[in-house]
């Protein structure tokens, strides 16, 4: 548990300085962050600056060199919802049955999945019967976020969700993510999207070269940094370098 401001907030992740080191190269650098539930948190920072090494990290996917990571429970794969930067749909398995396959693996009971509603939140129910790995970007974009919430996780973990997407596709998984927010879900994503960050995120962090270089809420970062918006506290952090 985490007390700030009089209210009690549980702690789903904490890190503590995390650090990975490829070949020589450092690409994490002593990160230490903390999720708590019901934020919605924005990971920014260019191109090979850590942050799908990070999250991988906090999914215990990669092992970090040095650090520590702790989760709120032991299991917590089976309450985590995770859109990784490429979901491995199954082939000649139509949009149906990957949501199918993908609920057996979260042990999810049929009778508990509600397969139209989901198609019809994120947009797919023309695709049902389409093979999942013909949809269109966009479209497996919403399929791979949609099949993270199929088993109600306490934590979903979106690694740059809106990347690739037209100024439309992009509105769509704001739209989503502002949904989950909404519903009380706690939500980490990677984005390069200012407006979709500036929209949504309680609090973002940016890394650069390996290293977390600023975390706060969006306007205390912004007056802080004497910036005008979040456009502008990026290029100040990065080119910092
Ligand atoms: N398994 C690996 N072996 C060697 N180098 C790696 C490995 N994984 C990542 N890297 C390197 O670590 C650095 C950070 O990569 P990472 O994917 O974490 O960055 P990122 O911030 O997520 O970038 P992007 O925004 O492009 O997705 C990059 O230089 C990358 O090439």
């Amino acid at each position: 548990m985490f007390n700030e401001g009089g209210f009690t907030l549980r702690t789903l992740i904490k890190a503590e300085n995390l650090t990975k080191t490829y070949r020589g190269r450092t690409v994490v650098k002593n990160g230490s962050l903390h999720i708590r539930e019901g934020e919605t948190i924005a990971l920014m920072g260019p191109n090979g600056a850590g942050k799908t090494t990070m999250i991988g990290m906090l999914l215990r996917l990669i092992h970090p060199d040095s650090g520590v990571v702790q989760h709120w429970t032991q299991n917590f794969k089976a309450e985590t919802g995770v859109q990784l930067q490429s979901t491995p749909f199954f082939e000649g398995h139509s949009v149906e049955e990957n949501i199918r396959l993908f609920a057996a693996f979260y042990n999810v009971k049929s009778k508990e999945l509600d397969i139209n509603s989901l198609l019809e939140v994120y947009g797919l129910r023309e695709e049902k019967k389409s093979p999942a790995i013909k949809l269109s970007l966009g479209q497996q974009k919403r399929l791979a976020i949609a099949v993270t919430t199929l088993h109600n996780p306490k934590l979903i973990i979106l690694d740059e969700p809106s990347a690739g997407l037209d100024p439309r596709g992009q509105k769509d998984i704001q739209q989503h993510i502002v949904e989950m927010k909404e519903r009380g879900d706690t939500v980490f994503f990677s984005s390069h999207d200012m407006l979709e960050v500036s929209k949504v995120a309680d609090r973002v962090m940016i890394m650069n070269d390996g290293e977390i270089a600023v975390t706060g809420t969006p306007q205390s970062l912004i007056n802080e940094h004497g910036v005008s918006d979040v456009d502008e506290l990026y290029s100040l952090i990065t080119e910092q370098g």
